[in-house]
């Protein structure tokens, strides 16, 4: 039972026997008509009904018995499902409170701790050491939780559905056309593998763009990066297509200071920022006195 692409529809909730699963388009369809909810747009709703899918980023995402997973946006809660059946521990945020009562008839039974509330105001510092996220994330706020991951020390992997331009900029390289900050941030923390594509009709409603699974795995063991760094490269990106002497001169450098640090460095005076590795800006930012 896939959902009429052209409306959306899905089948007959009528048509769902009990035994289908939590997924099924049938089931998923039934789930929000007897709580009389809507998808909502604005909030990223947009609820997996491939069960491929689910086993897909649950296995990706290393959840096994004894592990700790958060998951952004449980909607109605089939990827929890699929992760805590597997043994895991899991947090679940989510902000649309109309979902309590139908997370409280899907997740019975589990170990699953729900909070309630906007996942941009949780605490990501306080969580345990070994933490895994495993989610499908909310898009328009998918670049902001990615930085919150990276950032908490606790979170060791994150195994998220994004849109696949985000997954596209997550593994790109210096020099690459998808090549910006988020790259740039995700190799300062540890390494991005992409999964697997998702296409449109494994979600309802089926949204505008194909998805894609990636896993981050951020290395605990190295130093974190100098927040100052992060900062400088987060500006020297800003301005795509910009050399990052305009870039710098932006950030309040003296053209004579940026002039002499890319003379000494060997870069040519009209260099783009994404063309430079990260180790050419690291020692930019050196020359420049923003790191030591
Ligand atoms: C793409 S849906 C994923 C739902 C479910 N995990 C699935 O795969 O079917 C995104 C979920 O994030 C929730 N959400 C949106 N914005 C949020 C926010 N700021 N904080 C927490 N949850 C949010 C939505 O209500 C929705 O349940």
């Amino acid at each position: 039972m896939t959902p009429n692409p052209m409306t959306n529809d899905l089948p007959d909730p009528a048509a769902a026997p009990d035994s289908a699963p939590l997924y099924s388009p049938a089931r998923v369809r039934a789930l929000l008509a007897a709580h009389g909810l809507k998808p909502t747009k604005s909030l990223g709703q947009n609820f997996l009904i491939d069960g491929n899918i689910l086993r897909a980023i649950a296995e990706a995402g290393g959840a096994a018995p004894g592990e700790n997973v958060l998951e952004i946006g449980p909607g109605l809660g089939v990827l929890t499902r699929e992760v805590a059946s597997r043994g895991a521990r899991v947090t679940a945020l989510e902000k649309d409170e109309r979902l309590r009562p139908v997370l409280a008839e899907t997740l019975a039974g589990l170990d699953v701790n729900v909070i309630w509330g906007d996942a941009l105001d949780f605490d990501y510092a306080a969580l345990p050491a070994g933490t895994r996220v495993i989610a499908n994330l909310p898009y328009y706020i998918t670049g902001l939780l990615l930085t919150r991951f990276m950032q908490a020390p606790g979170v060791v992997s994150a195994t998220v559905l994004v849109q696949k331009e985000v997954a596209q900029r997550l593994v790109a390289q210096p020099g690459q056309d998808n090549y910006g900050f988020l790259s740039a941030v995700a190799a300062l923390y540890g390494s991005v593998k992409h999964v697997r594509d998702v296409p449109k009709g494994a979600f309802f409603p089926a949204p505008d763009v194909t998805s894609s699974v990636v896993r981050l795995d951020f290395d605990r063991t190295r130093p974190q990066p100098d927040p100052a760094f992060v900062s400088f490269v987060d500006n020297a990106l800003r301005y795509r297509r910009k050399t990052l002497r305009n870039n710098l001169r932006m950030m309040g450098h003296s053209g004579e200071a940026i002039d002499a640090a890319l003379s000494d460095l060997g870069l040519r005076p009209d260099v783009r920022a994404e063309d430079v590795p990260l180790s050419g800006l690291r020692a930019v930012a050196a020359a420049l006195g923003v790191v030591r």
